[in-house]
């Protein structure tokens, strides 16, 4: 390879550096004001002291979690960089290393079968010499008829890889091109053979489609119910190339291989979720392809552009930083995102602020989907060498052939392996392969958070390996985003849950981490763990300032006392920080703004409590740990009310009813305190906690305005709307009654 030039180039944006390290030092400084002001109480005479110790000391403790995390989170912003890729310097296609694909799926009734085939398809056609290219895809659900469907994907792949070659088509998910063909037709529009080529693949897309739609009828008249077989099931793999190659000798194009493997699952044992999943996806594919890279997709996440394994490589094979490189992260990015974005489905703050910043670092966390990683981070080979075979096996498991692989230069045997190989593989994917070695606890993905990929990032980041983020404009990955507000709290709750779980674990950031990483890089780690602490001061905050403003007690500076810009300038200066990065690092608009902050309380007041009630409970082994896979259905009545920023609240109590109890606190807080101000005059005293009661109430209240406009739910919401002082209050209300009386749909 050339050294001259470089395949990529990292490029450190020092203005941002500049204006984050200004804006942390002035920011800081003003905390200290706070805490001098807050803890100066507590020197006061108890005999002289007015105010009470306990809300003060409610508020305080708040301020101090709320001033942590901030802490925490500003080592995203010490030093962001970004990246250019050169592909076009890369060695000949032969002299490329082999990818092996890890696809995941594990429910088909909340997971269409099309959907996933389409991620499977995506995966074919990656712009990547097909015999280095191997697809393999897990079944937790066992379903024949995933088993069956993918055969006839590997028949259409077929054509549809032959399609995307012949006219470089860009777009090589199935679905995404024939949705909006317009776009995609490249330069080749005129031509008659083209329209001809693009009619006929469509209708085998179509027959395709059908052909599922067709099996799924005829396995659900025989009675078949994939949710009786999800939870116990034996093994099955399946090599489909194999299968097939004799009957479809005139195929166009050489395609990858493609392995369907859904692994031995028993009620009696635990199967670790999605890192159980991909650890025997790890094992099976050692004996069959042994690639040394290893993309990792969910079955949701096509990919949108087929370049990314080229782009992944142009990292991995730079000499200079591939022997420390674990994995390239790409963002995910996903389909179905609209405008206003109500619920932050894009995840925006993680994309554009805290991936970037880690990659200035030592690279960001492992995301889950959309990353290439290098087989050997996930398997220590160092260890292989001098130690002998029994205690090999102790760590990683009874099969010689899985051992053997670990060899630098050990060749698997592929196909040709036969009958012999494929019993090997079964033998790796039994539900009692992993007993007693070190799977999930130090060698492959690990199990201990439900949040696997936030853990294993870790834990690499620990051994010393770094990672890099490969953000391109287009986006390589697509997938689709929860749009509704029950899938996003449920989601939300199953992430906070395993990032606090973490926190609470051996794995510590704040002290597994700075032994073995920079401290900024586990000021990092520690944020996203610590970050469903936000509850605490949420709640409080939604809740005594309130309080004692009806009451009278002031818990903040009058407005004459100089101390009150302390806080002013603390409140401007975060709403500030989080509007620039909004408007300015992301591009996206003012109503982005208040959608995230609206939707970061929601979240902290209900899913992050539960999230962190439910890691302690598992702590204490009081519950067990659960992975409730993320619907995704396309549902258009809830896409039609996320397109137009409206929310949905058709979700259970336990999400609504501290909603609602907040909000309520504060719109009756806010009138009593107004009251309390005019009549007995102590505006000055109470203004800060007014102004709150008061930003609370807007915050949330834009999120039904749009609501007034067409629709027939105008009417009936208006009614009671007249009745009540806010409109978001009635709208929860109001929704809530209809659904619960009528069953009606909720416009
Ligand atoms: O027992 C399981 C559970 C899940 N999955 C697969 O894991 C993937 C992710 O699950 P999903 O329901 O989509 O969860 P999300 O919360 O949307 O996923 C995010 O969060 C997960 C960790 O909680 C990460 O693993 C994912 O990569 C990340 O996109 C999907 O392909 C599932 O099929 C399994 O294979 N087996
Ligand atoms: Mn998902």
């Amino acid at each position: 390879m050339e050294d001259s030039l470089p395949l990529h180039v990292c490029h450190v944006n020092m203005l941002l550096l500049f204006i984050n390290r200004t804006h942390t030092l002035l920011h800081s400084i003003a905390l200290c004001f706070l805490i001098y002001y807050r803890a100066s109480l507590f020197l006061q005479d108890p005999k002289t002291r007015t105010i009470p110790l306990l809300p003060w000391f409610t508020v305080f403790a708040s301020e101090l979690i709320l001033s942590f995390i901030w802490i925490l989170g500003q080592a995203y912003r010490w030093r962001p960089v970004s990246r250019i890729v050169f592909p076009e310097r890369l060695p000949e296609d032969d002299k490329l290393p082999a990818i092996d694909v890890f696809i995941c799926t594990t429910d088909p009734t909340k997971e269409p079968t099309v959907e996933v085939m389409n991620t499977v398809l995506s995966a074919m056609a990656l712009d990547y010499p097909a015999e280095k290219l191997q697809v393999y895809l897990s079944d937790d659900g066992g379903s024949p008829i995933t088993l069956h469907v993918m055969k006839e994907a590997w028949r259409f792949a077929k054509w549809w890889l032959h399609f995307c070659k012949k006219y470089s088509i860009e777009t090589r998910c199935p679905k995404v091109y024939f949705s909006d063909s317009e776009k995609f037709a490249g330069d080749v529009v005129g031509s008659s053979e083209f329209i001809e080529d693009k009619q006929k693949i469509k209708e085998k897309y179509e027959y395709f489609k059908e052909g599922i739609m067709r099996v799924k009828e005829e396995r659900k008249l025989i009675g078949d119910a994939p949710s009786l077989t999800a939870s116990d099931h034996p093994c099955v793999i399946e090599l489909i190339q194999e299968n097939i190659k004799e009957e479809e000798k005139e195929g166009h194009v050489h395609l990858p291989l493609l392995v369907y493997v859904s692994r031995e699952k028993r009620a009696s044992h635990p199967h670790n979720f999605k890192a159980g999943a991909l650890n025997v996806l790890h094992r099976v594919s050692s004996v069959i392809s042994n690639s040394p890279y290893i993309l990792v997709l969910d079955c949701d996440m096509v990919c949108n552009d087929p370049t990314s394994a080229r782009q992944a490589m142009c990292f991995h094979l730079d000499s200079k930083i591939s022997p420390s490189l674990a994995f390239v992260q790409f963002p995910q990015k996903f389909q179905n995102i609209s405008k206003s974005d109500i619920y932050d489905s894009q995840l925006r703050s993680l994309f554009t602020v805290q991936w970037r910043g880690m990659d200035g670092l030592k690279g960001p966390v492992l995301s889950g989907t959309g990353f290439y990683m290098k087989r050997e981070a996930l398997c220590d080979r160092s260890i292989v060498k001098d130690t002998d075979l029994p205690e090999l096996q102790k760590v990683f498991g009874s099969s010689n052939e899985f051992i053997k692989s670990l060899h630098p230069n050990h060749k698997a045997k592929l196909v040709t392996g036969g009958h012999e190989l494929l019993k090997e593989t079964q033998l790796l994917a039994s539900c009692t392969y992993e007993t007693g070695t070190k799977w999930g606890q130090e060698v492959g993905f690990l199990y201990d958070s439900v949040v696997e990929d936030f853990l294993t990032g870790f834990f690499l980041h620990c051994k010393g390996w770094t990672s890099v983020f490969c953000e391109p404009p287009r986006p390589h990955f697509l997938g689709s985003a929860t749009i509704n507000l029950n899938d996003s709290l449920i989601q939300g709750t199953r992430w906070s849950s395993g990032l606090f779980e973490v926190g609470l674990s051996k794995f510590c950031p704040l002290i597994y981490g700075p032994l073995r990483m920079s401290l900024l890089q586990s000021m990092c780690f520690a944020q996203l763990s610590y970050y469903p602490l936000y509850c605490l001061p949420l709640w409080c905050f939604a809740i005594i300032p309130q309080l004692c403003l009806v009451d009278g007690i002031p818990l903040y500076p009058k407005v004459s006392d100089p101390f009150f810009l302390v806080f002013v300038f603390l409140f401007v200066s975060a709403l500030s920080q989080h509007l620039y990065e909004v408007l300015f690092l992301a591009g996206k608009s003012l109503q982005t703004w208040i959608s995230e902050q609206r939707i970061w309380m929601i979240k902290s007041i209900t899913c992050h409590l539960y999230g962190c009630l439910d890691a302690f409970m598992k702590k204490f082994g009081i519950r067990e740990s659960s992975f409730l896979p993320t619907n995704k259905v396309e549902d258009d009545d809830q896409t039609v009310l996320y397109q137009m920023g409206k929310f949905d609240f058709r979700t259970s109590n336990m999400f609504l009813l501290p909603m609602l109890a907040l909000l309520s606190i504060n719109i009756s807080s806010f009138l009593g305190g107004v009251y309390r101000m005019v009549a007995v005059g102590e505006w000055e005293e109470l203004f800060i906690q007014a102004f709150l009661s008061a930003y609370i109430v807007i915050m949330n209240y834009s999120a039904g305005d749009k609501e007034r406009q067409g629709q027939d739910f105008t009417i009936s919401s208006s009614i009671i709307w007249y009745t009540c002082i806010n409109h978001q209050f009635c709208i929860l209300l109001g929704n809530k009654i209809m659904y619960k009386s009528s069953g009606v749909t909720f416009l």
